[in-house]
């Protein structure tokens, strides 16, 4: 029996679910879906960096299955199936990746990180309709994504290792499995309960919806050019309705901009809106009906960008996040008092705080969300805030300028702030604010880094080391801590070593940290077994860069190293929108760029570093080790 006429138009197809997950089969099998089970080869090995949002690495995943699927079983000339649903579960936790772990220590890593704190399950659903015509088959592809929080309490030690020595972690996303023994470690669940098991059902039954029962004239004619036809609920539709998937399929297909737009989801707190994947009728002016395509979310959402990006930099600025750490939960008109604000703007910005995520709204008022406590308040371990305030104070204002940069080819200080430097750091030194705001910056982006550029390569074994621009010792800091034996120098210029005192940790692993002052295009080079650039290649063009690397080279002695940390862009330039972003960025204030990992092998191997390693990190800094020979 099928309760669901939504399902129910599935049942005269072959439907092939590409999954090898039992979890997946019983969700299905439960509400009366009858399929195959085909489970897909395709190997779960996308470059996670070139996604810039977590969910998209589940969709495009389980696209990929979903289409391996359809292409063996057709190739095989098996019956083509009519159907095929891919999912992928992952785990995201500070921006990072969760998937399956490899072994115990995998799982315990993983544990320990979702340990006492919130984090994301998105499962990424692809539904193939397949049809063969002259052999030849057709695909028409729809993907949606479903987000659930789930938070897991403050567990011990022995607990977790108990946890995983029951077996259960190893073929689970994140390493749990909710829908038993790891139901014990979750404290709360906001959203799709199956959806963390492995298939957001309710998402699923709704998106069938919207292929198999569009919108009907009547019930769209009305509406403006803008809307968005919502199906929000599935239970009320019957089988009555004239309509079936192939009469509307071509919809699925390009919109204007030549995006693949179709099944575009969008998930926010625990209520989820489904945009429809189909042509909606539009009256033109003269009253004769057109068609325009699906709306285009992708575009919608980047010209949508900079106003996120205004509110986030506004309230980091008038320290809302500080202040409901404080004082959280809150209300508008309290907040607005104690910061200085009128309520009315106030409460403006905190309500698209909150529908950004950044902020918890509650009938007790406002409250910050687990990232914002770490990563938007000023003080703590992990703050962005010095980066979010160099954001807002000195990339807008170049990047309003972006336009003269692309004329012209060049950075635009002049024209973002009416002078001209010669050197490119002199802006930054000209007043102490500004120089202090520029290292809180430099400071926030280390500290996120440190740890993985840290570890991305076994460097036990080097003595001492130099980090060339290290500017306040975050990355320095964080190499005495993992390698107990190494001795680091960092070496910047005279205005910056000046000020490093303010951003000193406290305890005992100051020792090992020197600083010195100078100019590492002029002045000698401290002596090291290791040379770190880190963000420092991308601010130069490749003339400076050869002046530099000679240096380097030239004190750098046989069993020596150098070791890069950048963002490194994959040889053709196309995936990875955030270090191509930040190429950009660099246009507009530097004469440097991002760079490919060859381009670095090339420009290393000038100066005799030759057998380069390169480690993607996952991080916003990548990798690059070469031990000179
Ligand atoms: C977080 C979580 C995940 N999971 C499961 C769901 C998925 O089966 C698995 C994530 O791995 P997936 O790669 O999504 O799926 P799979 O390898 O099991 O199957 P296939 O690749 O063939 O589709 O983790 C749970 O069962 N419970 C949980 O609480």
């Amino acid at each position: 029996m099928v309760l669901n006429p939504v399902l129910g138009k599935l049942v005269s197809k072959r439907v092939v679910l590409a999954s090898a997950s039992p979890r997946r089969r019983e969700i299905l099998t439960n509400v009366g879906l009858r399929f195959e089970v085909v489970p897909s080869w395709f190997k779960e090995t996308l470059e996670k960096s070139s996604f810039t949002a977590p969910y998209e690495y589940a969709v495009e995943t389980a696209k990929q299955k979903a289409l391996e699927v359809a292409n063996r079983m057709h190739v095989k000339h098996m019956r083509t199936p009519d159907v095929v649903i891919g999912a992928d579960t992952i785990v995201s936790v500070d921006e990072q990746i969760l998937e399956k772990p490899v072994d115990k220590q995998d799982a315990y890593r993983m544990l320990s990180r979702l340990n006492g704190k919130e984090h994301s399950v998105f499962t990424g659903v692809a539904i193939i309709h397949c049809h063969s015509k002259d052999n030849q088959l057709e695909m028409e592809i729809t993907d949606f994504y479903e987000e659930t929080k789930v938070k897991f309490s403050e567990l011990s030690e022995e607990l977790l290792w108990e946890y995983i020595d029951s077996g259960e972690p190893m073929d689970k996303a994140g390493g749990y499995g909710i829908q038993a023994l790891g139901g014990m470690l979750v404290e709360y669940v906001h959203g799709d309960f199956l959806n963390v098991v492995g298939f957001p059902l309710n998402h699923f039954c709704k998106k069938l919806a919207e292929l198999y029962y569009p919108p009907s004239k009547h019930n769209i004619q009305h509406k403006k050019y803008d809307s968005i036809p919502s199906v929000d609920t599935f239970e009320n539709l019957s089988d009555g309705e004239s309509s079936n998937f192939t009469e509307h399929k071509a919809a699925s297909k390009l919109d204007h901009s030549g995006m693949r737009s179709s099944g575009a989801a969008y998930t926010s707190g625990n209520t989820s809106a489904v945009r429809t994947g189909f042509t909606v009728p539009l009256e033109n002016q003269n009253g004769v009906s057109q068609s325009a395509s699906k709306l285009p979310s992708k575009i919608l959402e980047l010209m949508d960008g900079f106003r996120a990006s205004k509110a986030l930099f506004v309230a980091s600025k008038l320290k809302i996040f500080d202040h409901l750490k404080d004082k959280g939960p809150a209300k508008a008109v309290d907040i607005a008092n104690d910061v200085g604000t009128s309520v009315c703007g106030t409460e403006r910005l905190l309500d698209a705080c909150a529908s950004l995520g950044l902020l918890e709204k509650t009938p007790q008022g406002y409250s910050n969300t687990d990232s914002a406590n770490t990563y938007l308040t000023s003080d703590g371990k992990y703050s962005l805030h010095g980066y979010i305030i160099h954001s807002n104070d000195h990339l807008w204002p170049l990047f309003t300028n972006l336009e003269f940069a692309v004329k012209e080819g060049s950075r635009q200080n002049h024209r973002a702030f009416g002078k001209k430097a010669d050197d490119l750091f002199k802006d930054y030194y000209h007043s102490q604010e500004v120089n202090q705001r520029f290292m809180a910056a430099m400071h926030s982006i280390a500290h996120l880094t440190a740890r993985d550029v840290a570890t991305a390569f076994d460097l036990s074994q080097f003595k001492s080391a130099c980090d060339l621009g290290g500017c306040t010792g975050a990355l320095a800091y964080e190499l005495v801590q993992v390698y107990p034996n190494l001795k680091v120098t960092v070496f910047d210029l005279p205005e910056v070593i000046a000020n490093t005192s303010y951003f000193q940790p406290s305890g005992q692993h100051t020792a090992p940290v020197t600083f010195v002052s100078g100019d590492f295009f002029k002045d000698n080079l401290p002596e090291a077994d290791l040379y770190i650039l880190s963000r420092v290649l991308h601010d130069w063009p490749d003339e400076k860069i050869h002046v530099l690397l000679s240096k380097v080279s030239a004190v750098c002695r046989p069993g020596c190293a150098i070791l890069l940390a950048e963002m490194v862009l994959d040889d053709e330039k196309k995936n990875r929108s955030t270090a191509l972003l930040q190429s950009l960025n660099m246009l507009v204030q530097t004469e440097g760029k991002e760079r490919s990992g060859s381009e670095y092998q090339a420009l290393l191997k000038q100066h005799g570093f030759k057998n380069v390693k390169i480690r993607i990190t996952g991080n916003l800094l990548d990798v690059i080790l070469c031990v000179k020979t």
